[in-house]
């Protein structure tokens, strides 16, 4: 069809723009943009959107769902997943996760015992800490974040005797077991198999401007890869999404979600830690993070032993 010059249009009252309903009104000459048109337009528009917005959702997954929220669980979560090919040369048989998946628990260590870590936590990060937002303390080789490198607390402590405490290692090392049992329940293996491995740290994390590399705790990862001897990562928060800081969650980076563990205190997470489970820490907006990081190996030859006073 002819299109009608800007006078005809006027005549005939046919400009869509503001009048759809044009078609209806016009005498004389069929309308150049009738309102069948005008639908059919703004109906591909309308699609186009919504498949757009699909295709960039699938492309970078940027919704947020909470696998565990702020508030406390009624019950343990439990989220499946299929596991990646990562243990399949492996030897371990009954330890190797057979079904790989996240938990997350409220009522596994108590609040007496996280309230200790965590003033445990602040004693030993006092001594030191990163120029970065990210600073660690391992209790098992003494490694303790300094400036952009590593001291030996025991050093440290050898020179201040009421740095740490039986009592302190005590605690430790009883949480370290009742994570280690619930992992070997969920995931239906034998608990002498499962080893403790290295490393395993407190960890704090702040606002602070990232200085090395170490201080980048953003980015997304796979444990198994970045730490080599994983085959079980457990997280023990000490401090609470939103009372002591902002951002800061946790987040599995699924290919439909990222699905979020939001940090309380004496939650704990854990997780099969092949690549099913990438996953990154959301950076800090305000405040200060605390938590453990205790990581059960299947392979005996990569086991470390209970912290001990030194
Ligand atoms: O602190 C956390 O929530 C996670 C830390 C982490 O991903 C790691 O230690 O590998
Ligand atoms: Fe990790």
């Amino acid at each position: 069809m002819k299109k009608p010059s800007r006078e005809n249009r006027k005549q005939t009252g046919c400009s869509c723009w503001g009048d759809c309903t044009c078609s209806e009104k016009a005498k004389g000459p069929e309308p150049w943009y009738s309102f069948r048109n005008c639908v059919t337009h703004i109906s591909i528009i309308i699609i186009s959107v919504l498949m757009a917005r699909f295709w960039l959702h699938v492309i970078y997954p940027s919704s947020f769902v909470a696998l565990a929220g702020k508030d406390p669980l009624d019950a343990p979560v439990w989220h499946e997943v299929p596991c990646s090919n990562d243990y399949e040369e492996e030897v371990f048989l009954e330890c190797k996760p057979k079904r790989c998946g996240r938990a997350v628990m409220d009522n596994l260590v108590s609040r007496d015992d996280a309230e200790h870590l965590l003033r445990l936590a602040k004693r030993g990060l006092s001594h030191g800490g990163s120029n970065g937002g990210a600073s660690i303390l391992d209790l098992h080789s003494g490694a303790l974040s300094m400036g952009d490198k590593f001291v030996n607390i025991f050093k440290i402590a050898e020179t201040d005797d009421s740095l740490f405490t039986e009592e302190d290692f005590r605690i430790y090392r009883r949480v370290k077991d009742q994570i280690r049992q619930a992992v070997a329940d969920k995931f239906d293996v034998p608990v002498d198999k499962l080893h403790l491995t290295k490393p395993t740290f407190f960890s704090r994390m702040d606002t602070k401007k990232a200085q090395t590399k170490h201080d980048e705790y953003w980015h997304v990862h796979v444990d198994k890869e970045t730490y080599g001897s994983f085959h079980y990562t457990s997280l023990l928060y000490l401090t609470t999404y939103k009372n002591d800081f902002q951002g800061g969650r946790f987040v599995f980076a699924d290919k439909d979600y990222n699905r979020t563990v939001e940090p309380r205190v004496g939650r704990v997470s854990f997780f099969t830690s092949g690549s099913e489970n990438p996953h990154f820490v959301e950076r800090l907006r305000e405040g200060v993070r605390y938590a453990i990081t205790v990581s059960f190996t299947c392979d005996p030859a990569k086991a470390i032993a209970d912290p001990k006073i030194k």
